[in-house]
């Protein structure tokens, strides 16, 4: 692991608190940070070293999964400098190289330097053209950026924003950061399948009905109504995380895919992925928003009702649909993928259901489909659900067995990734071919959402989500899992 500079921009806000401060320690703890290591914080307001070290140890006490140890911290703090930047000004990046370049001279670290913007979209354009222009990419070392979501709010926009992030940065240098890619069962489909030639012979498409995605949450909008009454699930969950877990699955779960992992493998899906013209989209797509309900036996509002939505908002919180991919692997397999907000349970989960019709129910009474699951989170399994024969009735009952870890201290999405970036290994990040594929294909349920030619369901807060969506699987003759 090379000795290496992190700027990260945006070094005051949330997700530094709660992401990627823990994530720095928890890696730093593990021995998986490289062994010099300059990190320089940035924000628009005052604050000393001390103070932003303090920042930091605070969050780590808050937010990691490991508790602070006395005896390293330190040490760990000891890498953290803050300063004060205001990214429009074009004089502040002059001042932030002679800092990012004191730290490389003091601390003899060669000038491989990392940016993480973990800030607002708007100011992309404006950091990575003075990251230029200041000279602080013109390094001797290596160079990488590292750019939240959202990328774009359509096709339009996400192919405006990597032209600019392309005049400074090559494709190879930018991670575009996916937290769903980071998360340890995403990240290790590959190695199980590979690992377990029983799973591997279980997942042949002349035995698979349907695939089913699913990422419910009970949270609603929080305190984000200004950007997700905008966005949508659409656009926060089903564009990017939703379709890279599509990408993942359909790529490793058959075992003629999992030997290459090559990315022209995983555009190949989205290539393949079977596009949904505007006025057909109400065949297949099912959106939704809730209203009031109950969760956990707690009364919740409904969503036009919440601050900063307006009360006639049509923004969907609640997003199904049934795909096809036209890949030899795939043919004839719906995929059938859900998000929504405020549900029954956090759950994000992929069901392969296995065919069934070949059971007679006369001679075997009682049998239901088999099925694998695999969770992905907030609890991390796999399980298979079969048939057995109940003694006292001679009737077939699902039993599931389950195998999981004890994923109470398994390594955040943020730290994998950041390790990942750190190797400079970008398997793990939404690379721009699978981006502008996945925006294309949602372009036209985006038209069909501003043309008003799907109808909006609604569903009531606790709960699975809109009748409409069961019945867009009972068509295939399909339930959710
Ligand atoms: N928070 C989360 O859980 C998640 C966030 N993201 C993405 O991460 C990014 C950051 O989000 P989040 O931390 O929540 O946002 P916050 O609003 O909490 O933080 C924004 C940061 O940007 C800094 N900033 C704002 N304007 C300027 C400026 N002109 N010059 C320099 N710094 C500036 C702020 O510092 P200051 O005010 O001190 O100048 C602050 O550190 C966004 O792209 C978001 O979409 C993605 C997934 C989850
Ligand atoms: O990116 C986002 O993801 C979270 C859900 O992430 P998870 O890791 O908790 O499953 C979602 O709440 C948020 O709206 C979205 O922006």
């Amino acid at each position: 692991m090379e000795d290496m500079t992190l700027v990260l921009f945006g070094a005051t806000g949330d997700l530094a608190k709660r992401k990627l401060f823990p994530a720095l320690y928890n890696l730093y703890l593990d021995g998986k940070l490289p062994a010099k290591l300059s990190i320089i914080g940035l924000g628009r307001k005052y604050i000393s070293d001390e103070d932003f070290q303090s920042n930091v140890e605070k969050a780590l006490r808050a937010y990691s999964r490991r508790s602070v140890q006395a005896s390293n911290l330190p040490d760990f703090l000891s890498k953290f400098r803050y300063f004060t930047f205001d990214a429009t000004i074009k004089e502040s990046y002059e001042k932030l190289l002679e800092l990012v370049e004191s730290r490389e001279n003091e601390l003899g670290i060669p000038q491989n330097r990392l940016f993480y913007l973990s800030v607002a979209p708007s100011l992309v354009d404006v950091i990575t053209t003075n990251l230029h222009a200041s000279g602080l990419d013109q390094n001797e070392g290596w160079k990488r950026l590292i750019i939240e979501k959202p990328f774009g709010s359509n096709v339009k926009t996400a192919r405006r924003l990597n032209d600019k992030l392309r005049k400074t940065f090559s494709e190879e240098e930018i991670y575009r950061i996916d937290h769903y890619l980071g998360k340890p069962m995403v990240q290790s489909l590959n190695t199980l399948i590979l690992a377990n030639p029983v799973l591997d012979s279980l997942l042949d498409q002349k035995l698979i009905s349907n695939v089913q995605i699913t990422a419910s949450e009970v949270v609603g909008v929080e305190t984000r109504a200004d950007y997700y009454d905008k966005a949508g699930a659409i656009r926060d969950m089903v564009q990017n995380h939703l379709l890279q877990l599509v990408m993942m699955a359909a790529l490793y779960l058959p075992e003629n895919l999992a030997e290459n992992k090559s990315r022209a493998k995983k555009t190949g899906i989205i290539e393949s992925l079977r596009p949904i013209p505007k006025e057909e989209a109400h065949q297949h797509v099912v959106r939704g928003q809730y209203e009031a309900g109950e969760i956990h036996d707690v009364p919740v509002i409904g969503y036009t009702e919440e601050q900063g939505v307006g009360a006639s908002s049509k923004n969907d919180t609640y997003f199904a649909a049934r795909l096809a991919i036209d890949h030899p692997s795939w043919e004839g397999i719906p995929f059938y993928i859900r998000t929504g907000k405020r549900m029954d349970k956090k759950s994000t989960q992929i069901v392969v259901e296995f065919k069934h019709k070949m059971v007679d129910p006369d001679r075997l009474p009682g049998t239901s489909p088999n099925l694998l699951v695999l969770e992905i989170s907030p609890n991390e399994s796999i399980s298979l659900r079969v048939n057995l024969k109940e003694p006292s009735d001679n009737q077939f009952k699902p039993v599931w067995i389950d195998f999981s870890t004890n994923s109470e201290n398994q390594p955040e999405a943020y730290e994998l990734l950041l390790f990942d970036a750190i190797l400079g290994d970008s398997t793990f990040f939404a690379h721009w071919k699978e981006v502008e594929l996945s925006w294309e294909w949602i372009e036209p349920l985006l038209e069909a959402y501003q043309e008003d030619l799907l109808p909006l369901h609604t569903y009531r807060a606790g709960s699975t989500g809109p009748e409409a969506a069961d019945e867009l699987l009972q068509k295939g003759q399909h339930k959710w899992w």
